[in-house]
């Protein structure tokens, strides 16, 4: 909807109003035309400003409407129809103008933006391109090379850097719709000709093929498949090489393709993923609407190994005072300068003071009695964390929340070690942790809704994007990884290598293939906790066969590789070599061949050619049927948790979705048929046994994703 007002005597004033972001719905569009025809067939009105109301300018096409029956009046006439008016039109940016939104602006003769508002172009994040004219019309008002960068990479700038860039006339600290309001009597009557944006040529560099060259390598690097970044280039070649209207039906025809592109689905699909996931809900029907979270002004922090220093950082960039704690003299004063150097850094990059002075310094516990939320980063060793939540417990003041970053160790045994087990959750955050945006909360039997509001709330504060998980080993994100890499482990086993695994999971779109990812986080820490479950070394008294471990299917490859000190990158060798110890550069390694040649001579393997497709399925679909259990099991509450999971956490490719999504596109029963062709090949594997909800699901017609929910709940309900 619009509401039209006549202001000021001769300003006709257009307010979008569509909670929450004024998106552009058939029904904003209808009545963005139907107010423009009044405003300019009204005699008294000689000029219009257009806002939004609730202090929020325009979200953007409504994205809910993509892929259905789209009605109402199309945005591309209606922004054409604005620019061509015989009155000046005023945009009046509060909040946030973007993508259909900014190109609305475009449309109008002037913008004024307030002081804290923001633009942007993120189409390209949703598998589009700004194909209501944004492609051909901000290049022509900002130049190529700011325009390249605005819509290749769909960041938002804020008012002062657009004001920098030439989108918008003018900024404003006072209220913009007033300010919008006078600036359009001032400029009535005014000539127009010279404030409309799809009349001006492109500015273009005389290098310009060099320049969208040099453009289109750097999104096909970055891009890792997506085809939405590469679209943006071609639009914009087109609004530097083609007359307007020309420049306007090519973009039209890339956005065709992109439009119906699983892509774009994919992208949309994870947009409001990461939203679903901020509603979180616990099995005992706890509530994110109902459970309120409790402040957080002081935290602390135990332990200042890698991810302790991080969280610091973290924390203390948001604002928050934190007491650092690490026992060891040595690690504290090394601790202590490594996070002031990051906390440097950081305030270089975004222009800000460094939050020195936010954290303070202990070697013991005892500062940590006044804190409101302690989180717990030592060593992943469960006696060692048993004793520190004890000490915790007797130390904090009443209601302190007490959580851990175990990766995976059970969030019960350590809540049982404190007077308010409810007070306890997990914080699983993910290397390095001032920077990836993923955490993992966890609720244990015990935790309550409060401590699991808290924890979420206190995520959002620091940037994370947070999602609540039930407790049970690797939690959601590390218990699905295993099964991925126990397959990958099997292929090298029967005849891959780890060159040719990775290579068709990067063409899949992951940012490293699994192995070069275990040498960059270091063999050696999945051998220790390989080791402390008795599974590293074959138990002598059982007489099983090397390659079994409790009955299943083992590959010892892995530890063999440690016991000989290949940690990975650290050391220089582990799945590759490296030039020297900490280099990140990654070449295959004939030593490695060699061993894997030795190694399946001496337990009668025979290499047999493996193909793409086989690497694929075996790893992802792997991997997608444990994703499948724990929603069978209640650990995670719908498939979007796990999603958002594995994109934040995983570098799964955004453009596919994250791992449920892409199960939905491969379609459930191809994911069945496969899981119980590889199963029946190989019995011992329980992880491509196909599990039951997958079943069900199938059984049950392979529903659409945003329909699981409801036969897990069915599932749930028959247990
Ligand atoms: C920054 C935000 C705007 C706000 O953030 P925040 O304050 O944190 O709040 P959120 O929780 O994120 O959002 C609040 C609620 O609002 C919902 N929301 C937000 N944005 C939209 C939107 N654009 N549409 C619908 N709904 C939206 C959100 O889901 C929340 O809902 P709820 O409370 O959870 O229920 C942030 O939200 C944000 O970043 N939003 C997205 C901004 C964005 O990306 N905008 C661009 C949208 S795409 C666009 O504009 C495209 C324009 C070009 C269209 C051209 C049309 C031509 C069609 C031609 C087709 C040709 C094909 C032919 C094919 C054929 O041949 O058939």
């Amino acid at each position: 909807m619009a509401q039209y007002t006549r202001v000021s005597g001769s300003v006709g004033l257009i307010t979008l109003q569509s909670p929450r972001v004024n998106a552009l719905s058939a029904a904003v569009r209808q009545g963005i035309v139907d107010m423009m025809q009044r405003a300019l067939s009204e005699p008294e009105v000689k000029s219009v400003v257009i806002c939004g109301q609730n202090g929020i300018f325009c979200g953007g096409a409504d994205i809910k409407e993509f892929g259905k029956n789209m009605s109402g009046p199309p945005l591309i006439p209606m922004i054409h129809a604005i620019e061509a008016a015989s009155k000046p039109v005023v945009a009046a940016i509060e909040g946030i103008a973007l993508g259909g939104g900014l190109e609305l602006a475009l449309g109008c003769h002037y913008r004024i933006a307030h002081a804290k508002a923001r633009v942007g172009l993120p189409e390209v994040t949703l598998g589009l391109l700004p194909a209501a004219g944004g492609s051909q019309r901000l290049p022509r008002l900002i130049g190529v090379p700011a325009a390249l960068d605005l819509i290749t990479t769909g960041r938002h700038v804020t008012a002062a850097e657009a004001l920098k860039l030439g989108i918008v006339d003018q900024v404003t600290d006072h209220n913009t719709v007033n300010v919008a309001v006078k600036f359009a009597k001032r400029v009535a009557g005014q000539s127009l000709d010279p404030r409309r944006i799809s009349t001006y040529p492109c500015p273009c560099p005389s290098d310009a093929d060099a320049l969208f060259e040099k453009a289109m390598q750097k999104v096909r690097r970055a891009a890792r498949g997506a085809i939405a970044p590469v679209a943006c280039v071609q639009a914009v070649r087109a609004a530097a090489t083609l007359p307007y209207n020309q420049g306007m039906e090519r973009e039209k025809e890339l956005m065709a393709t992109l439009f119906t592109s699983g892509q774009a689905r994919a992208l949309q699909y994870f947009f409001f993923a990461q939203r679903a996931v901020g509603k979180w809900s616990m099995p005992s029907g706890a509530r994110w609407e109902t459970s309120k979270p409790r402040p957080v002004h002081k935290a602390a922090v135990i332990g200042l190994g890698t991810m302790g220093r991080g969280i610091t950082v973290a924390l203390a960039q948001a604002g928050l005072s934190v007491v650092a704690v690490e026992t060891q003299e040595k690690q504290l004063m090394e601790a202590k300068q490594a996070i002031s150097g990051m906390l440097e850094r950081g305030a270089k990059r975004s222009g800000v003071a460094p939050a020195l002075d936010k954290v303070s310094y202990s070697h013991n516990i005892q500062p940590v009695a006044d804190v409101d939320l302690v989180i717990e980063a030592v060593f992943e060793d469960m006696a060692l964390k048993k004793k520190v939540f004890q000490q915790l417990s007797a130390v904090c003041k009443p209601g302190t929340f007490l959580c851990s970053n175990t990766s995976g160790l059970d969030i019960d045994h350590l809540a049982c070690q404190t007077r308010n087990p409810e007070l306890v959750v997990g914080m699983h955050f993910f290397a390095p942790a001032h920077v990836m945006k993923l955490l993992e909360v966890v609720y244990g039997p015990k935790s309550s809704p409060h401590a699991v509001a808290t924890a979420m709330q206190l995520g959002k504060k620091i940037g994370k994007v947070s999602v609540a998980v039930g407790n049970c080993r690797g939690f959601v994100g590390n218990r699905m990884l295993k099964p991925y890499l126990e397959q990958a482990l099997f292929l090298l086993e029967e005849g891959a290598t780890p060159e040719f695994v990775d290579q068709v999971l990067e063409e899949f779109g992951f940012a490293m293939g699994v192995f070069r990812v275990s040498d960059l986080s270091g063999l050696d820490v999945g051998w220790r906790v390989r080791m402390a479950d008795g599974l590293a070394q074959p138990d002598p008294t059982t007489g099983q066969p090397v390659r079994v471990r409790q009955g299943r299917r083992y590959s010892p490859l892995g530890d063999l590789l440690c016991e000989q000190g290949r940690f990975g990158q650290k050391t220089g060798r582990g799945w590759y070599q490296y030039d020297k110890p900490g280099s990140q550069v990654a070449k295959p390694d004939p030593w490695l061949h060699s061993f894997l040649d030795e190694y399946r001579t001496r337990h009668g393997l025979v290499a047999r050619r493996i193909d793409h497709q086989e690497v694929l399925e075996r790893c992802l679909y792997s991997l997608i049927n444990e994703g499948f259990r724990i929603l069978e099991d209640g650990i995670a509450a719908g498939p979007e948790d796990i999603d958002v999971i594995y994109v934040f956490g995983y570098s799964w490719p955004r453009h596919r979705g994250g791992p449920m999504f892409y199960a939905a596109t491969v379609g459930l029963n191809k994911v069945l048929e496969r899981l119980e062709h590889y199963h029946q090949a190989h019995p011992d594997v329980p992880s491509l046994q196909p599990c039951r909800l997958l079943r069900k699901l199938v059984a049950g017609g392979s529903p659409p994703i945003h329909k699981w929910r409801e036969v897990i709940k069915k599932v749930h309900s028959q247990l």
